[in-house]
Order: C-alpha cells, then sequence, then structure tokens
C-alpha cells in the first residue's frame, strides 16, 4: 500500500494538549488569530510548525508578522516601581522642606542626573548652598512612560524612544509573530486522509466525501538501498579458486603479511646480498625489527590442516595409498640446513660461499611474494611427505615506485605442486591446462632466472586483443638444495607458478591504469556496477 507508508504525524503540542486543535478553535471563535496574543507561553517555532501543517491542508490560512517589541531594561522597572530620579530627588527635597547640597541622598548618580531633571521642569531649586521645593505636587511623566511600555510592549509616542534607549531604561526586541484566519478547507477538526481509492469506496460511495490526500510531487521516492558489491579483484580471485579447487588444489593460508627474512628469502636461496633484499626493493618492518628463529606458526598449521581434511573429505587426488611414517619437524636442524646451503654448500650445491649473517634471517619483512607461504607450507610435508597440491591468492608488498601499472602492494595468484618424479614436461603440460581454463591458449615459454627454481620459465601467451605475446606468469622446479634442506625426500620434486592477480583483472576490466582499481582514486560506482566476470576467451 505505497499510500499509507510514511510517519504518521505526531500532534504538536505545547502545556494545553494538541495545538493544532487550538488554533483551530481560536481561528473558529476570532477569525482572526494573532500567535503572540493567543498563545504567549508557546514558542513560535512551535506554533508555525503547528500552522504549517494546518496550512498544508487548506485549512488555514497564515501570514508572518515581524514586529519590534519595547520592554523596560532593569532600570526601567525600577523607576516604574519607584518613580523616576527627578521625582525621587524633588520628592527628598519636599519632604525636608531644604535638603543640603551636601545631603548623602543627593550624592548617587542617579540622584545627581535627576537634580538636572528636577531643575529643568521647575520641581526644585537653588537657595544658597542647599534645594528647596517649588512645587506641592508634579505629574512623573517619565514613569508613566514607561508604565505604558511595560503595559504595551511599545512606546506612547514614536519621538521618546529615542531618548529613552539614550538613557538605558528600555530596549528593542524583534519578534516574529503570526497571524492566522480560515483558510479554503476551513473545518474544526483534521480530516482524515485517505491515500487508497479502494474497490469498497467505490462500491459503498464513501469515495465522494472522502478527503484525498493530495500528491507530493517532491517526495524524494524510495531511496535505493545501499549494497555491497564485491570489488573486480576479488570477483577474479574467485574465479581463480573455482579454478584451483577444480583441478584439486588446497588452499594455503596466507594471513602472514610479516614474515621473516627466513621463509621470504633464506629458506629460497635467495642470497642475502640479492638486490631484492634492497631497501629500494623490500619493505622491512621497523618495530619490532626483529623476530626469533624459524619455528612452528600454529595458527597457520591449524589453518591448513583444517583445508587438507577439508579437500580429504572431497576425495581429492592428495592423498597418498598408504601413510607414508611421520616425524616431528627439526627447526633448528632445518636452519642449520639453510645457512650451509648459502656458506658452504650442501645437498650437492656448492652454495653462494659468503658469509651467512642470523641477524638477516630474523629480520621482519612485508612479504615480497606468497612464494613465502609456499615455502612454509611444503617444508611441512618432510613430517609427513607425500604429493600435493597447494595454492595461494592474496596481497605482497614491494617498495616500488609508483606508476599507471604499479602499485607497492599487490595480489599474486601462486600454485605449487609437490610430487613423485615430476618433470619439466609436466610443469608445462599443467601451465596449458591451467591458463586453458582462463582462456589463454598457445602458451610460449621462456628461460629465466629465479634463485629458488631451476629451471626456470616465464610463461607467454597471445593475447588476441593487443596482438602480440605478453608475459602472464613466472614459474619453474623448486631446487633440490632448497627442498632436500627442509628434510623432503630425494625424489619428491616441487613445481611452482605465480602471477599477479591485478594484470588479468586489468585486462578483463579494461582499465588501463591500476589506481582506478586500487587506492583513493577508485570510482565506487564501477565497483558496484561490474558484473561478476568470467574468464573465457581474452
Ligand atoms: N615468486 C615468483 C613466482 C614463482 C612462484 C613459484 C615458483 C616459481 C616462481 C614471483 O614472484 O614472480
Amino acid at each position: 500500500m505505497p499510500g499509507t507508508r510514511g510517519p504518521v504525524p505526531v500532534p504538536v503540542q505545547n502545556g494545553d494538549g494538541d495545538l493544532t486543535l487550538q488554533i483551530l478553535q481560536a481561528v473558529n471563535e476570532h477569525d482572526i488569530v494573532k500567535s503572540a496574543d493567543t498563545f504567549p507561553n508557546t514558542s513560535q517555532t512551535v506554533i508555525k510548525a503547528a500552522l504549517d501543517r494546518l496550512a498544508s491542508r487548506s485549512m488555514i490560512e497564515y501570514d508572518t508578522k515581524d514586529s519590534e517589541e519595547v520592554r523596560l531594561t532593569d532600570e526601567g522597572q525600577q523607576i516604574v516601581a519607584e518613580g523616576s530620579h527627578e521625582y525621587k530627588v524633588w520628592d527628598a527635597v519636599r519632604q525636608a522642606g531644604r535638603l543640603s547640597l551636601k545631603d548623602p541622598v543627593l550624592a548617587t548618580a542617579a540622584a545627581k542626573a535627576g537634580q538636572g531633571k528636577a531643575f529643568k521642569n521647575k520641581w526644585v531649586k537653588k537657595d544658597g548652598d542647599a534645594l528647596v521645593p517649588l512645587t506641592d505636587a508634579v505629574t512623573d511623566t517619565t514613569r508613566d512612560d514607561l508604565q505604558y511600555v511595560a503595559d504595551h510592549r511599545a512606546v506612547r509616542r514614536a519621538d521618546d524612544l529615542k531618548e529613552l534607549r539614550k538613557r538605558t531604561l528600555v530596549t528593542t526586541l524583534k519578534v516574529i509573530a503570526y497571524e492566522a484566519r480560515k483558510g479554503p478547507k476551513w473545518a474544526l477538526e483534521i480530516p482524515v486522509e485517505v491515500t487508497d481509492l479502494t474497490a469498497d469506496m467505490l462500491a459503498d460511495g464513501s469515495w465522494e466525501k472522502a478527503t484525498f490526500k493530495p500528491y507530493n510531487f517532491k517526495a524524494l521516492g524510495e531511496q535505493s538501498p545501499g549494497t555491497g558489491a564485491l570489488h573486480p579483484l576479488n570477483k577474479v580471485r574467485e574465479e581463480f579458486r573455482k579454478i584451483f579447487f577444480n583441478l584439486g588444489f588446497t588452499e594455503m593460508p596466507t594471513g602472514r603479511f610479516v614474515d621473516t627474512g627466513f621463509w621470504n628469502f633464506d629458506a629460497l636461496f635467495v642470497p642475502q646480498q640479492h638486490p631484492a633484499r634492497d631497501l629500494q626493493d623490500t619493505f622491512y618492518v621497523s618495530d619490532p625489527a626483529e623476530a626469533g628463529p624459524p619455528g612452528p606458526d600454529p595458527e597457520a598449521d591449524a589453518a591448513l590442516a583444517a583445508m587438507e581434511e577439508e579437500d580429504r573429505d572431497e576425495e581429492s587426488s592428495n592423498q597418498p595409498l598408504t601413510a607414508p611414517p611421520t616425524r616431528t619437524l627439526d627447526y633448528a636442524q632445518y636452519y642449520q640446513n639453510v645457512r650451509s646451503v648459502h656458506q658452504d654448500g650442501a645437498f650437492g650445491s656448492i652454495g653462494y660461499r659468503y658469509p651467512y649473517t642470523d641477524a638477516e634471517t630474523r629480520r621482519l619483512v612485508l612479504r615480497t611474494h606468497t612464494t613465502a607461504v609456499s615455502t612454509y607450507c611444503l617444508h611441512r610435508l618432510a613430517a609427513h611427505p607425500r604429493p600435493c597440491k597447494y595454492f595461494s591468492i592474496d596481497r605482497v608488498f614491494r617498495n616500488e615506485t609508483v606508476d599507471a601499472t604499479h602499485l607497492a602492494e599487490f595480489h599474486q595468484v601462486e600454485g605449487v605442486i609437490a610430487d613423485y618424479a615430476l618433470t619439466l614436461g609436466g610443469l608445462q603440460g599443467f601451465l596449458r591446462r591451467f591458463f586453458k581454463k582462463m582462456g589463454l591458449v598457445g602458451l610460449k615459454f621462456k628461460p629465466a632466472y629465479n634463485p629458488y627454481t631451476e629451471p626456470s620459465m616465464e610463461v607467454f601467451a597471445w593475447h588476441q586483443g593487443l596482438g602480440k605475446l605478453v608475459e602472464i606468469g613466472n614459474s619453474g622446479m623448486f631446487r633440490p638444495e632448497m627442498l632436500l634442506a627442509m628434510g623432503l625426500p630425494e625424489d619428491l620434486r616441487v613445481y611452482g607458478f605465480g602471477l599477479s592477480l591485478e594484470r588479468p583483472t586489468m585486462i578483463k576490466y579494461g582499465i588501463d591504469n591500476i589506481r582506478e582499481l586500487l587506492g583513493h582514486k577508485v570510482d565506487l560506482g564501477f565497483i558496484e556496477r561490474n558484473a561478476a566476470v568470467r574468464l573465457d576467451k581474452a
């Protein structure tokens, strides 16, 4: 019932109840009602609200009357009560018969002003060093004039106002009041306004007498309810997650935005002097600047275990046929292994052969890639070696110069696969399958370098719109000295790949400046309007 929507009007009240009814009665009795006289104790603002309500129904009409009222000051009130200063001087002189000029009665400022007036009015005169009366009876016009002001809130003669104000006996005050009279739809009671014409009203004829509420063409109408919307990045992220889940991947816990140099760099065989570790490339945390030596992260362990359990329920292919022996992770040993790989070489690697700094490994950084997360999850496999497929999609940070295509924080999509006897061909085959689900075919691989993978490949795909090959990701086989240091079995191979989430999102939504996607320049309308994206033909 659209007509009945909206708040029921609250009656406008004063001390005597519903003011609208009082106004209607007053107008009925007097035809014209002056608000200030009829309702002296009700604020004009409240009166106006009641008048507006009646006027909007054309029951009354009213005018606004601005006027100036004259009011007595404290001194003015005192004169009305006790008489003017000149009167008091004359009265004192009359009673004394003869009053010395030095008498204390004449010493006040008021008495001095009164003396002058009393001389002028010829009520008293000087006789030597004393005053004597000139008359037996006087008319105190000042007092009378002020009495008039008290009674009428106006001066008796317009000319007096200036003088009385100068003597600070009166002040003026602007007052707004209203004058109301009957309007075209005059009635003694506010009629019930009908908002809907019903079949019943037509049938019983009551529509003829009904008062219909006029249409309010100025009403704003119902506001469209504000709703939330997934950010384009989240929409694309959801698509990627679906692809990963369909391929039997388990999602890694990515909550650790701040990580140590150990997991972000050292365990990945990134040399401690590597340019990627420069302040220009990596954000270091200053408070606290350091963490303890590497150890388990119970929160991440629990999250990963829960995810694996969930995928197990779905009978994913992650399960080995026979449960291999489990052992506890030895973090001290792992740390020593990583240290040896860097400093002296181990597990068949000749190492970097530089003095390894323990402090560097404990430094806290904003993770520069999600491979820090993959590394943590992979090392846990040593406790229970088995094939698995892990993925993550989350935020990473790099101390880069921000431009149209780079931000200091962005998102990485990353997948790692661990299995026995994996080959580079297997990685290429997997990448073809993965990117085909996004509509990217005809992949090309280009040799590349990562400290932690060998071989490494950049992945290119043919971009139909741009008519050229574009880089879509980075990939590689994790180095044996990285995996063996973790304690993984020799024949368990791991490969992985990564790409940014922003790049495919920008292509899908036709954005060429990353600031339109993230940051304070984002148009929220754009975020709300955009449909979910399907990662189909580019
Ligand atoms: N960490 C790499 C991606 C990658 C992940 C896993 C293996 C190989 C490469 C990057 O930031 O680009």
